[in-house]
């Protein structure tokens, strides 16, 4: 049986490599992402990132290696259960209750990591924390304006902050963010930066991005992909500073 200890990593990627048939897409991956830490992973198009994110995310199995989620191994676990072992996908997949208020499904995910189930009669102090703290991520996210609103009538920019308010109110071990400002204008994509920078102070991201803002933005370390497999992986200034980088991605990036 395993134990945790504080500084064991959140998230560990072992020696995984990734074949579609006779194509080898990721080959010799090896990551490690501690607790707290915001980690993007970026390259050119083809380098096999969204394939990374899908063997980490369990959509994926693995061809070779091993993924290690809290010291447990989570390589060839349904999504559904990683999601239950506090592995969160956020973005692309949209998880809001259209037909329910803003703050009910706040409330609703807030309930989930308490454990609590619904009930007609919810008095008592884990129904008034779970009150309390649904109205504190309502106030941190600058919602509280529209918490009275149906969630479907939101607009999509808001529909998207009211679905990573709900992730990060699960209180997942890792959030895992597929582009998450992808088809915004540029000063939704600045609102959202700032945003998601708010609402994540101390969760473990680990987010695929090609907004080159939004990755010097958010993330304090960086994972470069090329030709699957990793290039660097340092904070924002190394990888900026990197030759090598900048050669394979950088300089030549279109995006
Ligand atoms: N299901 C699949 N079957 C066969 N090949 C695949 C499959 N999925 C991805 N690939 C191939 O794997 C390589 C990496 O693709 P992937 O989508 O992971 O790259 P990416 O870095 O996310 O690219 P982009 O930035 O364009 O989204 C590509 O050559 C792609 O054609």
């Amino acid at each position: 049986m395993t134990t945790k200890s504080a500084a064991d990593p959140v998230l560990v990627v072992r020696g995984v490599a990734k074949s579609f048939g006779p194509i080898a897409v990721l080959d010799e991956i090896n990551m490690s992402l501690a607790a707290g830490e915001r980690r993007a992973v970026i390259g050119p198009n083809g380098a096999g990132k969204s394939t990374l994110f899908n063997l980490v995310s369990g959509r994926f199995a693995v061809t070779k290696g091993s993924i290690l989620l809290n010291n447990k191994r989570i390589d060839g676990t349904a999504p559904h259960r990683l999601n239950r072992m506090g592995l969160s996908r956020s973005f692309q997949i949209t998880q809001i209750f259209k037909g329910l208020s803003l703050y009910d499904n706040i409330y609703l995910a807030v309930m989930s990591r308490h454990k609590r189930r619904w009930a007609i009669s919810r008095f008592g102090p884990v129904w008034k924390m779970i009150h309390q703290e649904t109205e504190q991520l309502l106030d941190l996210a600058q919602l509280t304006p529209l918490a009275r609103k149906q969630a479907g009538t939101l607009a999509y920019s808001e529909q998207r902050a009211l679905e990573i308010c709900m992730t990060v109110a699960t209180g997942p071990s890792i959030i895992l963010l597929d582009e998450p400002t992808a088809g915004m204008s540029r000063s939704e994509t600045s609102n959202m930066v700032a945003f998601i920078d708010r609402m994540t102070k101390n969760c473990t991201l680990m987010m695929v991005e090609h907004d080159m803002d939004v990755v010097f933005g958010l993330a304090d370390t960086i994972s470069v992909l090329a030709n699957g497999r990793i290039l660097a992986t340092g904070t924002p200034e190394a990888i900026r500073n990197n030759q090598q980088v900048q050669d394979a991605y950088l300089n030549g990036s279109t995006e």
